[in-house]
């Protein structure tokens, strides 16, 4: 988690029962320490990556069909290893003892979650915040492009952490315009505060290929009530 959400987390914390009443946030103190923290990211986030490797090998294998039913049974396994014992329900989010946060279900950020891209957001000092991100087979809408609710996933996320940098926000109104067709590949979104109206903070953001912009955002973002009461 970068820098500013963490900062903003640290904020909801002491509010967290009320978010979790009114949001339906799943928030979990875990007793474990940022040492014991970093002995689960090493253990799971290369299972992680395996798994997001199998996702993108399934879409694009040619292998014999002899071979695809071995393989479905080996993953059908090791799912059902998986399965052995499990969280009732989502992983939401933790905290250390320390008050470090890991949202490890996240569909943005998530290091258990190989659906995530994983995304990994950096700001500087002028406010600008940016994220950088390989977008390949799993994420293709028309072809060779990246779905449109894909854009619209890293442009929320990107958009929700920059109005959050201060106060926590939701997202209330994504407003997003498609130039053009989002390549498959390397990509870059960049994200700054353009107002702040008491608990309504306008971001806009642009989501880019080498060639230049493909999505502009403009996202309006409210901070609950009950955080800033
Ligand atoms: C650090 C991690 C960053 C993560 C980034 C990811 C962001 C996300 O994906 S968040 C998930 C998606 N969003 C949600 O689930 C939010 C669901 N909606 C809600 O919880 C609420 O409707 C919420 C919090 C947005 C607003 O509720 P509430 O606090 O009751 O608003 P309310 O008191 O009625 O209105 C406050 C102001 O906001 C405005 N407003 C309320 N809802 C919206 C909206 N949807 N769009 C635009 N403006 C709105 C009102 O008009 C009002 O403006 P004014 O003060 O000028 O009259």
């Amino acid at each position: 988690m970068c820098r500013g959400a963490q900062h903003v987390v640290n904020r909801i914390l002491p509010a967290a029962d009320t978010i979790l009443h009114d949001h339906r946030v799943k928030f979990t103190r875990e007793d474990i320490d940022s040492s014991e923290l970093d002995r689960r990211r090493a253990l799971y986030g290369p299972l992680t990556e395996a798994v997001r490797e199998l996702v993108d090998a399934t879409i694009r294998t040619e292998v014999d069909e002899s071979v695809i039913r071995e393989v479905h049974a080996e993953v059908a396994a090791a799912a059902a290893k998986l399965r052995a014992k499990q969280l009732d329900g989502a992983f939401g989010l933790r905290f250390t003892t320390g008050g470090e946060s890991f949202a490890w279900g996240n569909a943005g950020i998530g290091l258990r979650n190989a659906l995530a891209p994983p995304l990994s957001v950096e700001s500087d000092a002028s406010g600008l915040h940016w994220t950088e991100v390989t977008l390949g087979a799993p994420y293709e809408g028309p072809p060779g492009l990246v779905h449109g609710g894909i854009c619209a996933l890293v442009l929320d996320h990107l958009l929700g952490t920059t109005a959050s940098s201060i106060e926590p926000r939701f997202t209330g109104t994504l407003t997003l315009r498609y130039r053009r067709g989002t390549p498959l590949g390397r990509l870059r979104a960049e994200a700054r505060i353009t107002r702040n109206e008491g608990r309504k903070t306008v971001v806009n953001g642009t989501l880019s290929d080498a060639g230049g912009v493909t999505v502009e955002a403009e996202g309006i973002f409210i901070g609950p009530a009950t955080a800033t009461a």
